[in-house]
């Protein structure tokens, strides 16, 4: 089995990580992409941000016609801090896939050598980096350039459609009660203007994930 596992914090889920997932699962002929909405992203931990029960239900709401897609609430379930490494772990002794391929986008995969025991994470399994708007893959070898080649190897570029739509205009747009119909699928759209979630701007988002 091949497995992709797209992780974010998904606040909220737009269709740029949808274009990323299913332009990689295509790609790369993958079995199935699990969505990984971070319990407490570690690069994050400080920053208020929605419930995690509101990401996994938007998460879920935003898949559910994909029959590739499924959504794990891994890393929610999990205390602490949501490393990489632990979820790559947990997903390997579920599945026991043959390989499997941690997506995410350029501006993550160039943050990489301040992730948590990069370099086993970089063993356990492949990264793909999705271009993204804004975000210049050519710097990755440079940004990384710490790390053994051999493992920088294991991250392989590949571009998507570009779509410049972030969770965070999305949130800034709710707050000032601009559109944000087309960002993201008509599911998460109507669950986010009816619950209210970023109405109140990003200071007094929800809750922050315990
Ligand atoms: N438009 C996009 N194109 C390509 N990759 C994306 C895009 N949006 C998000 N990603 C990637 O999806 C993963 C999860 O992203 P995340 O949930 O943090 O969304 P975000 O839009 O970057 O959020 P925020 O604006 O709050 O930082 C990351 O690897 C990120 O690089
Ligand atoms: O494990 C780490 O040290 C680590 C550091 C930064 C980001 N990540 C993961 O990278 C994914 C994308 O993060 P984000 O913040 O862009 O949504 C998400 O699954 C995070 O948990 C992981």
């Amino acid at each position: 089995m091949k497995l992709g596992v797209m992780g974010g914090t998904f606040d909220p889920v737009h269709y740029g990580h949808l274009v990323v997932a299913e332009g990689v699962r295509y790609e790369y002929r993958l079995d199935k992409v699990i969505f990984v909405p971070a319990g407490r992203p570690p690069h994050k931990a400080d920053r208020p941000m929605s419930g995690p029960e509101h990401r996994l239900t938007i998460t879920a709401l935003a898949i559910a016609s994909n029959p590739y897609f499924e959504v794990s609430d891994l890393e929610i379930k999990r205390p602490g801090l949501s490393y990489t490494y632990d979820t790559i772990r947990e997903l390997q002794s579920l599945y026991r896939p043959e390989v499997v391929y941690f997506i995410t986008g350029a501006d993550a995969v160039l943050e990489l050598l301040s992730w948590h025991r990069i370099r086993e994470l970089l063993a356990m399994c492949r990264f793909i980096a999705a271009t993204r708007p804004g975000y210049n893959l050519e710097n990755l070898t440079v940004k990384l350039k710490l790390l053994p080649a051999s493992l920088v190897e294991r991250i392989v570029p590949v571009e998507v459609p570009a779509l410049a739509i972030s969770s965070s205009d999305i949130r800034r747009r709710v707050s000032e009660g601009r559109p944000i119909k087309y960002l993201l699928p008509e599911g998460v759209e109507e669950y986010v203007l009816s619950t209210g979630l970023y109405r109140q701007g990003l200071h007094q988002e929800t809750s922050f994930c315990k």
